[in-house]
């Protein structure tokens, strides 16, 4: 008993030193027994997965050149793969698809998935539960379950100390519980958005959103006092940690559907909202929104283009300014689709439009939600044919070609700098700064 004992102490320790990516204590535990190597502990976690879990890379590549199994899954079934992927840590997942055979099947295009802010999948969405009322029900009265409240589509946040450990968001969301909600889970008028469920092991613990246009802090029982309604949306929504700004893009782009097509757009009659939020369906009989595919039945998603263009000369990239823009600042053009466009003519058209340039090849890049209230921005490099700028001033202020060099001290903030960038969270600033990498040979 005890020398089985002795054998679980000491797994527990290793899994332990893994798990806080203690590169040196791990190895020096596998030269003295390399079992430990596939071992796991609780839910059958290996130490793999918890250093991919907690984002260890050099530790997750020792363990893997040690000879590790990297196939082995844990209780809930998941690879130490799956666990990367889950929580984000994109280069580690992909050091885990390993000899590069799935990568491989797609031809190479040079661009790897990135992932912007407002793109974290935090929870999982569940979407066959919506139709599951007793579930939805059930979770709503659960005492685990998590509330998002907004008013008037700025969510509740929290500055308290309290709040602030492992994060270096200066505000976080307040989840509140059923008890604090309670009165206006009651309330016939209000929407209950189902968002999800946390990606974990145990339980299966939902999140809710709601939004209500009154000040809801007389009713409500709220004891945080550090709490608030964040005004903005810009760029305070900007202001939370990535995994809140991934459940933000959701809520309150789903939110803001509601709150502007309350009735049907089809027939203007009264609309009942199903599918835990995801859903209006209309109440007039016979109203053709119920025939055939009825689109305006669910949320929508508007797609935009955005995109940096490349001079011809392949070192100065064209940046344009609105006028409501802080001063100093430049950012790559955008522009919504419009009904029977391509993403590649959609580009074309708006840099034609907005700056009279015109533009011959566009490549994709990078793809961001942007909730402000429900845009899908379309992130692509092209490279212009022509050179000369004419603005569109009713959309553009200014447009100009800046340097590699102009844009690169941007970045950096130096005091050198002609501009200032749009921040980092905005896929604009990505945009740039992924062409000043490519191009590093200039
Ligand atoms: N994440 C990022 O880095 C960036 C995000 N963006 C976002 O991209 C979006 C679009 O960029 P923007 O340059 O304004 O777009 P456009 O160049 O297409 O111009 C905007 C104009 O288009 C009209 N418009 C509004 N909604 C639609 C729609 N659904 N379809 C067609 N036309 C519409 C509006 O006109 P009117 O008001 O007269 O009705 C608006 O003034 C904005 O929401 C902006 O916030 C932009 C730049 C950077
Ligand atoms: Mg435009
Ligand atoms: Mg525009
Ligand atoms: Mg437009
Ligand atoms: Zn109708």
């Amino acid at each position: 008993l005890s020398k089985s004992n002795t054998r679980h102490e000491m797994v527990e320790g290793f899994l332990d030193h893994a798990s806080r990516g203690d590169l040196v204590r791990v190895s020096d535990m596998i030269c003295y027994s390399s079992k430990l190597l596939n071992e796991s502990g609780k839910q059958g976690w290996t130490a793999l997965m918890l250093a991919a879990r907690n984002g260890h890379f050099d530790l997750v590549k020792a363990l893997l050149s040690k000879g590790c199994n990297k196939d082995l899954k844990n209780k809930s079934g998941q690879t130490a793969h799956d666990i990367a992927k889950f929580w984000g840590h994109k280069h580690i997942a992909d050091l885990l698809v390993g000899d590069g055979k799935i990568r491989d099947i797609l031809p190479s295009t040079g661009v790897t998935e990135h992932e912007n802010y407002f793109s974290r999948e935090y929870l999982s969405r569940m979407s066959d539960k919506r139709t599951d009322s007793g579930w939805l029900s059930a979770k709503q009265s659960s005492p685990e379950t998590v509330f998002l409240l907004f008013h008037n589509l700025d969510p509740l946040v929290t500055s308290g100390p309290e709040h602030m450990n492992n994060s270096q968001a200066k505000l976080k969301l307040c989840r509140l519980k059923r008890d604090s909600v309670g009165v206006l889970l009651k309330k016939s008028d209000i929407v209950v958005v189902f968002l999800g469920v946390e990606k974990q092991e145990y339980g299966l613990i939902a999140w809710f959103a709601l939004n209500v246009e009154e000040n809801p802090s007389e009713i409500l029982k709220i004891e945080d006092s550090h709490s608030f309604f964040l005004q903005g949306p810009m760029p305070t929504l900007l202001m939370l940690n990535e995994d809140e700004g991934g459940i933000i893009a959701q809520a309150r782009s789903v939110l803001a559907w509601h709150s502007r097509y309350s009735f049907c757009p089809t027939c203007g009659g009264k609309t009942k909202v199903a599918e835990g939020g995801y859903k209006r369906t209309c109440l007039t009989e016979g109203c053709k929104s119920l025939l055939g595919i009825h689109s305006t039945c669910y949320p929508r998603v508007d797609p935009v283009v955005i995109m940096l263009v490349i001079h011809p000369d392949g070192n100065q990239c064209l940046l344009g300014r609105k006028k409501t823009f802080p001063p100093g600042m430049f950012s790559c053009l955008a522009g919504f689709i419009e009904p029977g466009e391509t993403i590649e003519n959609a580009v074309r058209r708006e840099v034609m439009e907005e700056s009279g340039v015109t533009v011959g090849p566009v490549r994709y890049v990078s793809c961001q939600p942007w909730p402000m209230p429900s845009s899908l921005m379309i992130g692509c490099i092209s490279v212009a044919v022509s050179t000369d700028i004419k603005v569109d001033k009713d959309e553009i202020e200014e447009a100009r070609w800046f340097t590699r060099q102009q844009v690169i001290d941007a970045i950096v903030k130096s005091s050198k700098a002609v501009l200032t960038m749009p921040p980092r969270q905005a896929i604009a600033h990505y945009l740039v700064k992924h062409w000043t990498c490519l191009n590093s040979n200039l």
